[in-house]
C-alpha cells in the first residue's frame, strides 16, 4: 500500500525543510515530495494533512514497557500502541523489568516480542550491571552484539565509580552511548518530592538538588576520562543544565534529556494527597523549570523525552510517601512540547522535530529522523491547532498515572506511519 500525504507543513531537520507541501510513500520509503503529488494508483491511500505538521517519525528515548515481569502495568503491546497514538515510530525500552534486561538472551527476549506484534520500532536497552544490583558489569559486548542502541542502569545511578568507569569503557570502545539516571543514593533518603518551603510545609521529605547534580558531574567527568557519549536523561535541576553546557564548550560527548512534566509542572503544583505527581526527579522550583525550558530554547539540550512509567492504579493512590516513582508520558508529550513550548514561540516546529525525532535518532546512530527521499517511511502528522481536554481513560497505555488527567492543551497527533505502515489513524483521515 501506497501513502500521499497531502498539504502537510513539511518539517526535516534533516533538509532544514519547513514547507507546505506534499510527500509520497512507496514501499515503505520515503518516494518523493514536493508540490502537487498525485496518487499514483487507485489504491494509494490519501491523507489531507491541511494545517498539519509533517515531521519524522518521533523518537522517544526513555520508556518503561515493563516487559518482562511487570505487565499488569504495562506490555510491549500496550506501550507500543501507545507511543503509536503519542506519534512516536521509534522507542527505547529501558531494562528495569523483573528480571533486569542484562542479557542477550534477554534483550532478543523484547525484540522477538516487538517484532511480531508492535506497529512500531522497539529498541531495548541493556543494563550496565547484573540485575542492576551495582556490583558486577553484565556481559555489555554480548548485549552490544546483540543490537542494544544504548546501556543505561535507569530507575537508579551505579554508585561504585569504578565499575560505572569499566562500563563506560566498554561503551566507547562499541561507541554505544550511556544513559544516566543520575541520584546520589547516599543523600537520597526518603524523599519523596523536591525539598523546598512546598514540601517542608506539606511534611514531605525531600530530594535536594544535589541528589541529581553530584551524580551527573561524576558523570560528565567520567565521560571526558573514557571518551565514552553520556546521555543525561529527565534532567530536572538548572545545574544539570549549566553543566551540560560547559561539557558541551570543554568538547566532552555530553546530551542532555528533558521530561514534558518537569518543563510544565513546578513543585508548587504537587497535590500531597495525589501520587501522580510523584516522579524521579521530582518536579522542581520555577527558577529549575525555567532553566530547562530555556536549555531546550538554547539548544543546550538535546533531547525531549517522555520517561513513560506506568504504573496501576493501586500503586498510585497510595499515599505519596509509599507510591512509586513515575508517571506516564506516551499520550501526552506532543500536546504538552506544542502547548508549552511551540506555542508560546519558545521552541520552533523544527526544533520541536529536532528534539524529539532527529537528535535521538543522532545520539543512538539510528537511520531515521528525516523525510528525505529515499529514507525509511517513519512519518508523523500532528494537528498543532486542535484543542482538546486530556482524558487518561482513552489512553491506550495500561497505566492512567498521570498529573495531566483534564488539562486543556493543544496538539493532537492525526497519524503515525512506520516502514510505511500506518500504526494510528485517527477516524476520518483518510480517503
Ligand atoms: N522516572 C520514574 O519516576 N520512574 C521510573 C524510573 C526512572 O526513569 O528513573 C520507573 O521505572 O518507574
Ligand atoms: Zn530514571
Amino acid at each position: 500500500m501506497n501513502i500521499l500525504i497531502r498539504n502537510g507543513r513539511i518539517i526535516d531537520p534533516a533538509t532544514k525543510t519547513d514547507e507546505i507541501s506534499d510527500l509520497y510513500i512507496e514501499g515503505g520509503k520515503v518516494k518523493k515530495t514536493g508540490k502537487g503529488l498525485k496518487p499514483k494508483d487507485k489504491t494509494d491511500k490519501v491523507i489531507d494533512a491541511s494545517g498539519c505538521y509533517v515531521m519524522p517519525g518521533l523518537i522517544d528515548l526513555h520508556v518503561h514497557l515493563r516487559d518482562p515481569g511487570l505487565t499488569y502495568k504495562e506490555d510491549i503491546v500496550s506501550g507500543s500502541k501507545a507511543a503509536a497514538r503519542g506519534g512516536f515510530t521509534t522507542i527505547l525500552a529501558m531494562p528495569n523489568t523483573k528480571p533486569v534486561i542484562d542479557s542477550a538472551d534477554r534483550v532478543k527476549y523484547v525484540q522477538n516480542k516487538a517484532k511480531e506484534l508492535s506497529p512500531i520500532h522497539v529498541m531495548q536497552i541493556g543494563a550496565i550491571t547484573k540485575g542492576q544490583a551495582g556490583e558486577e558489569l553484565a556481559d555489555i559486548e554480548e548485549m552490544i552484539e546483540q543490537g542494544v542502541p544504548a546501556i543505561s542502569e535507569d530507575g537508579k545511578s551505579v554508585m561504585n565509580a569504578r565499575l560505572y568507569k569499566n562500563a563506560m569503557g566498554i561503551a566507547a570502545k562499541y561507541d554505544v552511548p550511556v544513559f544516566a539516571h543520575c541520584e546520589d543514593r547516599n543523600i537520597v533518603g526518603k524523599g519523596c518530592v523536591n525539598e523546598d518551603e512546598h514540601s517542608r510545609k506539606m511534611g514531605l521529605p525531600g530530594i535536594s538538588n544535589a541528589v541529581e547534580d553530584i551524580i551527573a558531574a561524576r558523570d560528565i567527568i567520567l565521560a571526558k576520562e573514557t571518551g565514552a557519549k553520556l546521555h543525561l536523561c529527565h534532567c530536572s535541576t538548572k545545574e544539570s543544565v549549566r553543566m551540560v553546557e560547559l561539557a558541551k564548550k570543554e568538547g566532552i560527548k555530553v546530551t542532555g534529556e528533558v521530561c514534558p512534566h518537569h518543563f510544565t509542572l513546578t513543585s508548587d503544583d504537587v497535590d500531597p494527597n495525589d501520587a501522580n505527581y510523584k516522579m524521579n526527579p521530582p518536579l522542581r522550583t520555577k527558577e529549575d523549570r525555567d532553566a530547562l525550558i530555556c536549555g531546550l530554547k538554547n539548544d543546550i539540550m538535546d533531547v525531549i523525552s517522555t520517561d513513560h512509567a506506568p504504573h496501576s492504579r493501586e500503586e498510585k493512590t497510595m499515599p505519596i510517601t509509599r507510591a512509586p516513582f513515575g508517571i506516564v508520558g506516551l499520550e501526552t508529550s506532543v500536546a504538552l512540547t506544542i502547548t508549552e513550548l511551540v506555542d508560546k514561540g519558545i521552541l520552533t516546529p523544527m526544533q520541536m522535530a529536532e528534539k524529539m525525532s532527529y537528535n535521538p535518532a543522532k545520539i543512538i546512530g539510528l537511520d531515521r529522523g528525516s523525510l528525505e527521499e529515499g529514507k525509511a517511511a517513519d512519518v508523523t502528522i500532528i494537528d498543532p491547532d486542535a484543542e482538546y481536554v486530556i482524558d487518561s481513560m482513552t489512553f491506550l497505555s495500561k497505566g492512567k498515572n498521570t498529573p495531566f488527567h483534564g488539562r486543556r492543551v493543544k496538539g493532537l497527533v492525526k497519524a503515525t506511519i512506520c516502514n510505511g505502515k500506518i500504526a494510528y489513524i485517527q477516524d476520518g483521515m483518510t480517503r
